[in-house]
């Protein structure tokens, strides 16, 4: 992750963020609250069950779909009001995207080269720059190899590191992939996941990475998880895990254990906190809990023991 320089905007804030499907007589609430807020040259994981919100959260940070309430800033800027015509320059300069299908990031009868000059292209680049960018870039990616071939003669993972190569063209602050490994087998999926963190550091890009792999999710610092259109939970770790191995070497070749990854609670503005299943299930929680608090921590009671006011604590008995 690159240093977040305080004076610059949050990369991303979601504050209430709502989006209400309706069908002739069903609304689905895809998104209900969501809060999220991620900080320039972040690399984060998103996950969660499937129809938790993950794709459409996607879908309105890549500019492809609006709200229905709520409030969405990237670099500062609100998208929710976005006119048809700034959202399609929104589309084009500020996000790149990679979807998880290889085939959908590329167009079939473009070489990899060309594939990449594009979006250039689009955006009124010249032909030598956008050649130049379009070799630095895919150099930048491992696949220069690639650059005159077309999609049908690459293999998944390095159509997937070119389509990287295209969502980075024009420069976005913003790079949104939407499960893109899932296509992958183990290996192209770890080099897939390099070549995003390549794009993360070197090329400096906030970088949110939707996924249901445990592994893509353990190599970054930060995942956070959805639940029911919310933010419910975010783990953070001090030092992801390279991809590879669960253990690092130290300067002498031993091998020492990651330190332990933390698990929080996602609190929102207004101090809802969801309780995960794992926790209310077991104590048979479902709509009461009495809170109790205590020197420097808050106790979550089912409602059953709640009637049965908690005993307080014993001083300990003098064993001399
Ligand atoms: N165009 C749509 N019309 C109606 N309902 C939709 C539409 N798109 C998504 N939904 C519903 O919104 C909810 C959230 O869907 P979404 O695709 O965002 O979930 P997801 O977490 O990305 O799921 P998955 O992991 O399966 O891709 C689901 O209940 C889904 O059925």
């Amino acid at each position: 992750m690159t240093a977040s320089d305080p004076t610059l905007p949050p990369a991303i804030e979601c504050t209430s963020l709502v989006r209400i499907y309706r069908t002739d007589n069903l609304e689905v609430q895809a998104l209900q609250g969501l809060d999220l807020h991620v900080a320039q040259g972040e690399l984060i994981a998103l996950v969660g069950a499937s129809g938790s919100g993950k794709s459409t959260l996607l879908g309105i940070l890549a500019g492809l779909d609006a709200p229905s309430a709520g409030s969405v800033r990237v670099d500062g800027r609100e998208l929710a009001g976005l006119g048809p015509r700034e959202r399609m320059l929104y589309r084009r300069r500020s996000v790149g995207f990679v979807w998880q299908s290889p085939p959908r990031n590329l167009l079939p009868q473009l070489t990899a080269l060309q594939n990449v000059a594009l979006p250039q292209r689009y955006n009124g680049v010249g032909r030598a720059a956008r050649r130049a960018r379009a070799l630095e870039l895919l150099d930048s990616m491992d696949v220069a190899h690639c650059r005159d071939r077309t999609p049908g003669r690459l293999s998944g993972g390095e159509q997937q590191r070119v389509a990287i190569a295209v969502a980075l063209a024009n420069s976005p602050t913003l790079l949104l992939a939407d499960e893109p490994t899932g296509e992958l087998d183990a290996e192209s999926a770890h080099i897939v996941m390099a070549a995003l963190r390549e794009a993360n550091t070197a090329h400096g890009v906030t970088t949110l990475i939707v996924t249901h792999d445990e592994e893509v999710a353990g190599q970054v610092r930060r995942t956070v998880a959805i639940r029911d259109g919310r933010t419910a939970t975010e783990t953070h770790r001090d030092e992801p895990a390279s991809g590879a191995a669960d253990a690092q070497a130290d300067g002498e070749g031993a091998t020492r254990p990651r330190r332990a990854d933390v698990e929080y609670a996602v609190v929102d503005r207004t101090g809802r906190v969801q309780l995960p299943p794992e926790f209310t299930e077991p104590l048979g929680i479902r709509n009461l809990v009495r809170l109790t608090r205590e020197p420097g921590h808050i106790e979550v009671w089912p409602e059953r023991e709640a009637q049965q006011e908690p005993e307080p604590a014993k001083p300990e008995e003098d064993e001399a």
